[in-house]
């Protein structure tokens, strides 16, 4: 799904009303039933309900919403900031159709006229949307800081009231904490970004049939991967297949203490469809794989305890022969190992998957990423790409620098945490649309690493592999959330509800 800047949003409005044609009062209409639908399924009409709408369209969507909530018998107060002397005519031509059917339609223009509001009430935030143009003050700053001292439940029309579509607010301003957000028609980049979490709440998209071919045409760096989209990317099996067809992938992790990370990254690649798999571990994990992970070989290192080097024995010579290599689940940072990253790198020429260790090894020798191979997988949390690249003073800055590091080092960044945000060589991002805090516990980046190598080494395009991934691992933690609750759940929990279909 794509994701429009508020430019395109307008212009996708126009297209619309042009092309389909219908009637923008019309549009208005549509908006406010698909959101009245989706209100009361949320909501029983007892749930008594107060609106607060702007002069603009989107109060004009507050005003058709009030109308369609009254004519489902729901208790509604109107309540119409009058921050402006101008109101828009869509607005205008809803607040005579609603003056048709109540008289308890009022009107605030100073604090005193601004209500009790109670924990028992539903608010609809319907005061500013995409047409925000500057910071709030005066009469709807008010209003916004009494709705959000309010202990009632806050859902925002469109966008919550004072936030900016695709860009950045400044740090005081004042913005609505709805509980809900219901957008229409696609999802907002705002939406995306840590920082804004608290002026989102739950978000959800409704369907208003906006020109669909403006969408496909519209160029946009930025897309949501939706459940149907990850699945169209899940290839299927033939039933004349063997391991053969599904690759062997190399796995070079742990160190002593952490031999833990190269099980669950092991586990984790072969619950990911992978033929074979050998473990590269410290001699002293030699044991521990063969006993927790009997379906992968084995090959330890010299060392007792931390990775130095490639091995080439058995029937394995060298990583340039492996489908996929995975590097750096708790391999630690000693000299040796990055001899070992310095190997591998100049070694191998299909992209491979980098994360922990190896991602801090890289910071400390940047010289090193521009020799990755094109399209190889980088997995950092927000902590690791900062020492990658530099401090950030904001979530739309920090978008910047993902998009220009992957682009410079023609790289996949996967940036882990909510929404995770995969950044692509050509320029795109992707954001994931499944997981929970509850993947915020150790070793659920070692299982990444695993399910990234597996798709790799199974033939699937980087970026692909990236995106199912992701999607599949926040799934898998998902499905454990579920069952464990998202404060109990561990990694091996995740690896464990991994499922392909
Ligand atoms: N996209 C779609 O397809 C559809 C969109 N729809 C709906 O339309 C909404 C967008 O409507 P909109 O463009 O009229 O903008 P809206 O947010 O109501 O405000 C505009 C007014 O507020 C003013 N204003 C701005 N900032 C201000 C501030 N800080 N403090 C005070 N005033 C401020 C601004 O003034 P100006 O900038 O012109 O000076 C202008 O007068 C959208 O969010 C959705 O709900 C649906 O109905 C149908 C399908
Ligand atoms: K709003």
């Amino acid at each position: 799904m794509k994701i429009l800047s508020v430019d395109q949003i307008k212009a996708l409005d126009k297209a619309t009303i042009q092309n389909e044609p219908i009637a923008p009062i019309n549009l208005m209409e549509r908006a406010a039933l698909a959101f009245v639908d989706w209100f009361a399924d949320q909501f029983p009409s007892t749930k008594p309900t107060k609106i607060f709408c702007g002069l603009g369209n989107n109060g004009g969507d507050g005003l058709a919403i009030a109308r369609l909530l009254l004519e489902r018998s729901y208790s509604v107060e109107v309540y119409v900031v009058r921050y402006a002397p101008r109101e828009s005519d869509d607005f205008m031509h809803n607040h005579r159709r609603l003056k048709l059917l109540t008289e308890n339609v009022k009107y605030i223009e100073f604090s005193q006229d601004i209500p009790a509001l109670r924990h028992t009430e539903v608010i609809i935030d319907a005061i500013l949307g995409s047409g925000l143009s500057r910071p709030v003050d005066g009469i709807v700053k008010h209003v916004i800081e009494t709705i959000n001292r309010a202990p009632a439940t806050v859902v925002s029309v469109d966008i919550a009231s004072g936030l900016q579509v695709d860009q950045p607010n400044n740090p005081d301003d004042v913005i609505i904490e709805p509980d809900y957000t219901v957008t229409f028609q696609l999802p907002k980049l705002a939406f995306m970004l840590p920082q804004n979490g608290r002026y989102v709440g739950q978000w959800s998209v409704v369907d208003i049939t906006l020109s669909k071919r403006f969408i496909d045409q519209a160029r946009t760096p930025y897309y949501y991967t939706q459940p149907n989209e990850a699945r169209l990317l899940l290839r299927k099996r033939d039933r004349f297949s063997h391991k053969g067809s599904f690759g062997h992938a190399l796995l070079l992790a742990g160190s002593y203490g952490k031999i833990g990370a190269a099980v669950l990254a092991s586990r984790a690649c072969l619950r990911s469809g992978v033929g074979l798999l050998t473990v590269q571990v410290p001699r002293s994990g030699y044991g521990i794989i063969q006993t927790a992970v009997p379906e992968a070989m084995c090959q330890p290192d010299i060392d007792d305890d931390k990775l130095t080097g490639i091995r080439h024995s058995g029937n394995n010579t060298s990583p340039t022969e492996f489908a996929a290599v995975g590097v750096g689940p708790g391999i630690g940072k000693t000299p040796e190992t990055l001899a070992m990253l310095k190997e591998l790198i100049s070694g191998v020429k299909k992209p491979i998957v980098v994360d922990a260790d190896a991602l801090n090894l890289l910071a400390e020798n940047k010289s090193l990423l521009a020799k990755l191979p094109v399209s190889s997988i980088l997995t950092p949390h927000p902590k690791e790409f900062e020492r990658l690249t530099r401090k950030w003073s904001d979530d739309y800055e920090r978008l910047d620098l993902l998009r220009e590091f992957a682009q410079k080092h023609r790289v996949i960044v996967v940036l882990k945490g909510a929404y995770s945000a995969i950044a692509t060589p050509e320029g795109d991002v992707h954001f994931n649309s499944t997981g929970n805090p509850g993947l915020s516990t150790g070793g659920t980046g070692d299982v990444l690493t695993g399910i990234l190598t597996a798709l790799l080494a199974q033939g699937y395009d980087p970026v692909e592999a990236a995106v199912l991934g992701v999607f599949a691992h926040g799934l898998a933690g998902d499905k454990a959330a579920e069952q464990r609750g998202a404060i109990g759940m561990v990694a091996s929990d995740v690896i464990d509800a991994l499922r392909w279909e």
